[in-house]
């Protein structure tokens, strides 16, 4: 791929926008379970959930310039290094939002468009004022990161019922420990940033007592789509197994590793999860 559309490729966070996408259509799938499909709503959240994040990293990646380059991680990112101008990536992002809005206007409902609204607000807007400001941004971002799942479901369904809650719960649950592990082998970066975040705040031992509590609530969450009835049996075997791994991540290596390796293995099992729960949601309805 040219130079160029690789930088504009890099903007929109492309794992973050493929992942929060599949979350979409974990969501759609479980709709469907339990009314009838349809493609093309299904083609709306497939590009209309895709485009309405991507747009919504790309001005994440504006407002953030500054703090990009106080952060190893982030520091070549093509705002924050002059590769792409403010200006550029502006009318890049709004393109995109443009026409990821539209595609969910026309192939989806009211209801799913306005949950597009709030997340993109939110995440640009409410998550980037409190990133800077409070060390409870994780929790106030992981709100925008919890609503693509629940889109995917509202495509189809038209309204929000207990099923699309615990889709809310699950997601949000989830990000948790796969944030607060970032936030533990990536603490020198947010401490150079100068980012209220709970490992530099509270210190490693506490944000892995947190991660801890998180992935076991994540673990009784998952299985609330099985006592809801929105879900059958081999779901909850599966879910089961599948936080049983995680938590054996997290408790296995507890006092074995250090905590910065310790999280790294957390983080990389949080995507494992990620990957397996999406798939369990999608198919959970239609297991016996
Ligand atoms: C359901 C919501 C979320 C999903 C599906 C998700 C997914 C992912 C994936 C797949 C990655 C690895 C690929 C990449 O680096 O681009 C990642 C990394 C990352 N995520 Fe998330 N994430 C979510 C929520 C969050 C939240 C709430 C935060 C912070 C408040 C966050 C912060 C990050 C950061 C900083 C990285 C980069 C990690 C590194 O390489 O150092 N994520 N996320
Ligand atoms: C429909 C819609 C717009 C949904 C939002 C989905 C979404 C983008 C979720 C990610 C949530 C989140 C707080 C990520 C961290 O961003 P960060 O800015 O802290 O990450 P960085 O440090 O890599 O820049």
């Amino acid at each position: 791929m040219e130079r160029r559309s690789r930088s504009y490729v890099q903007l929109i966070k492309p794992g973050i926008t493929l992942s929060n996408t599949l979350t979409g259509i974990a969501g759609f799938f479980l709709a469907a379970s339990t009314v009838p499909l349809n493609v093309l709503v299904l083609v709306g959240v497939i590009f209309g959930v895709a485009l309405i994040i991507a747009s919504a990293c790309v001005f994440n990646n504006v407002l953030d310039r500054k703090i990009d380059t106080r952060m190893k991680r982030t520091k070549k990112r093509e705002v924050a290094n002059g590769v792409i101008n403010v200006y550029k990536a502006l009318v890049f992002g709004s393109v995109l939002g443009v026409i990821g809005f539209v595609t969910i206007i026309i192939l989806t409902n009211v209801l799913t468009f306005f949950l597009g609204v709030i997340a993109f607000f939110w995440y640009i807007v409410v998550y980037g004022y409190a990133k800077r400001k409070t060390v409870f941004s994780t929790i106030i971002g992981g709100v925008a990161g919890a609503l693509p799942p629940v889109a995917g479901y509202t495509a189809l369904t038209g309204r929000i019922d207990l099923a699309a809650i615990i889709l809310f719960v699950i997601l949000f649950l989830w990000q948790m420990p796969h944030f607060y592990a970032i936030a533990m082998f990536r603490r020198s970066d947010y401490s150079s940033a100068k980012l209220p975040i709970w490992s530099v705040t509270y210190g490693m031992k506490s944000t892995k007592k947190q991660i801890l509590m998180f992935t076991i609530t994540y673990a009784l969450a998952s299985g609330l789509l099985y006592v809801f009835g929105y879900t059958h049996i081999f779901y909850l075997i599966l879910s089961v197994a599948v936080s049983a791994y995680w938590l054996h991540q997290a408790i296995a290596f507890y006092n074995k590793v250090d905590d910065e390796k310790w999280a790294r293995n957390m983080f990389g099992a949080s995507l494992v999860v990620l990957l397996s729960t999406c798939f369990l949601i999608a198919v959970g309805g239609y297991l016996p």
